[in-house]
């Protein structure tokens, strides 16, 4: 019996990476004689470009979004029996290898009738390993802005790659994407970076901008590199993505793996990223001082800038833990200043009752009235990044400037504790996770797949297609439970008008966002 190889083009109107509609995925070839079934087959998703979407169906409403393979694109290649079947370290452990049919859901809270919906490859080592060690050449980069955590990373894919794989050639690339074409590479070995976890920063340096993709690969591709770690935020996932493009254009072997890094959280479907829980307990420190400073003098506000430049969970976490905040203001809720329900009147009201108050805020939070008020011209960062105007002063401005209005005396202390809470090392839980992570990466790697991030859904890691990653921001819903519980928590008002409502609820259940008749939940940290 032969093989039968199929190609075809499906056009629809209702898949979307996101959230396909199931029912359109039963794919049956009929020939006079008989009926095949397609059990595994890829769809490119509308765009003739994206050719990282591979989706297989599965029983029940099943679908994986898989992750790019070099088998995908490059014919005959060889595999090996994973080296890690014979490290003292590892072969004790009961079925250490994940089988290839393991998959992650990416829904976790199910109805008994809903569909199985959208589910991840499971992250971790298998059998088999499509690199021998030495062959390897490997490297790492750190773009955007710091996150505790980096050197964590960094350390343990090096020491990843030599301890469990026998790999001895990793570089660092210094200063980012530019690093790749504009300077020297660091070699990296596990005493070198032995200690590096302990601080903040990273040992690599990063940078904004500078992204072409086209010379990036040429100098992977000159200096052998066949496996490029990229650490990063989603702008950097976007041009992880446009490299990954590029290098599958040119057929070469070389594996691309994202580790999704920034404090603000704003990375879409993962749990969590890594160096959220340091920011947040750092921020604890300057919530602290902020409460010490206002409960200290009569009618004293304490205000307290964190950051978060398009979503605000920094600022809702960090006012959670510390149940010391009256007051958190963050991007996804407009809020208002003057007139009835408005931030004047709930100071006024805290002032006269408590004495004393604390307010968090979102570095991106209330921009819009800002600009209103400042008539500013729109400016970005080198990566194409909203500059932001200090919110925290204009505000700190605005109220004094009201309360003098009233001929009421306050006495306002304004805490901007930005790059503190970004720039220290990892605290344990964090560096744990960052270990997973950096582990997850290499294990994909040696596997032959490309593409790919890596990161915990609902708890179990994944390999998750960049696409995935950079198509939208992860931002905090506030008609979920969690800004629910902060409301509660602080007694704000939530200054929300019907029309915000409705476009909140609008955002989080899209049109597309329908599946089997039921609403697709996004995901939320609640
Ligand atoms: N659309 C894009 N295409 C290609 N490269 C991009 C794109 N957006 C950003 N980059 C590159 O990715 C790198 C990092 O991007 P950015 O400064 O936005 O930080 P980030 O990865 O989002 O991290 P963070 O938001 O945590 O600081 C930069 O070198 C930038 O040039
Ligand atoms: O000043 P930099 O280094 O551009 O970084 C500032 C930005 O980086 C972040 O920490 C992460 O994107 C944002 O919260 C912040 O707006
Ligand atoms: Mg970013």
């Amino acid at each position: 019996m032969g093989t039968l190889n199929l190609s075809f083009q499906i056009q629809t109107r209702y898949i979307s990476p996101s959230s396909p509609s199931f029912n359109t995925f039963t794919i049956s070839l009929t020939t006079n004689r008989k009926k095949f079934n397609c059990s595994r087959f890829s769809l490119s998703m509308g765009n003739p470009n994206d050719t990282h979407t591979k989706l297989v169906p599965g029983a029940a409403g099943f679908l994986l979004q898989d992750v790019p393979h070099f088998t995908d694109y490059l014919d005959h290649l060889p595999s090996y029996p994973n080296p890690l079947q014979n490290n003292p370290a590892y072969s004790v452990v009961e079925q250490y290898f994940v089988d290839e049919d393991d998959t992650v859901t990416e829904k976790i809270v199910v109805h008994k009738e809903s569909a199985r919906g959208v589910h991840f490859r499971r992250a971790g080592p298998r059998q088999k390993v499509y690199f021998k060690p030495d062959d390897v050449n490997a490297c790492i980069v750190t773009c955007g802005g710091l996150c505790p955590g980096l050197n964590t990373v960094i350390r343990e894919i090096v020491c990843g790659l030599y301890h469990m794989y026998g790999v001895r050639k990793v570089l660092g690339i210094d200063g980012g994407y530019k690093g790749f074409y504009a300077k020297n590479t660091i070699t990296l070995t596990p005493k070198f970076v032995d200690d590096i976890h302990k601080r903040g920063g990273t040992i690599l340096g990063t940078s904004r901008g500078g992204h072409d993709s086209v010379k990036i690969v040429d100098r992977i591709q000159d200096r052998g590199i066949n496996q490029v770690y990229i650490i990063g935020g989603d702008g950097t996932h976007k041009g992880a993505a446009v490299i990954f493009e590029e290098i599958r254009r040119r057929g070469l072997k070389v594996a691309v793996a994202g580790i999704p890094k920034t404090i603000d959280n704003d990375i879409p479907v993962i749990d969590k990223s890594f160096g959220f829980d340091t920011a947040v307990e750092e921020a604890q420190r300057a919530i602290k001082a902020a409460h010490v400073e206002s409960e200290s003098v009569g009618n004293g506000i304490g205000l307290v800038k964190l950051m978060g430049r398009y979503c605000g969970f920094i600022a809702m976490y960090a006012t959670l833990a510390s149940r010391d905040v009256d007051c958190c203001l963050i991007p996804e809720s407009p809020f208002y200043l003057e007139g009835k329900g408005g931030l004047y009147e709930y100071i006024g009201k805290q002032l006269k009752q408590n004495g004393h108050m604390v307010i968090v805020i979102a570095e991106g939070a209330g921009q819009e009235l800002l600009s209103e008020s400042l008539q500013s011209v729109d400016q970005q960062d080198a990566s194409g990044n909203k500059l932001l105007q200090d919110v925290g002063l204009w505000i700190s401005h605005k109220i004094k400037e009201h309360f003098a209005k009233k001929k009421m005396p306050i006495n306002l202390k304004y805490i901007d504790p930005t790059y503190m809470i970004r720039a220290i090392p990892s605290i344990a839980s964090d560096n744990v996770y960052c270990t997973l992570l950096a582990h997850g990466a290499v294990h994909g790697a040696m596997a032959g797949y490309t593409g790919f991030t890596v990161g915990p859904v609902n708890g179990r890691h994944a390999y998750i297609p960049f696409n995935r990653i950079i198509e939208k921001q992860n931002k905090v819903v506030i008609t979920d439970r969690m800004w629910a519980r902060l409301l509660s928590s602080t007694n704000q008002p939530s200054f929300l008008k019907p029309r915000d409502i409705a476009e909140a609820k609008k955002e989080k259940y899209p049109a597309n966002g329908i599946l089997d008749g039921k609403i697709v939940k996004t995901m939320s940290m609640n």
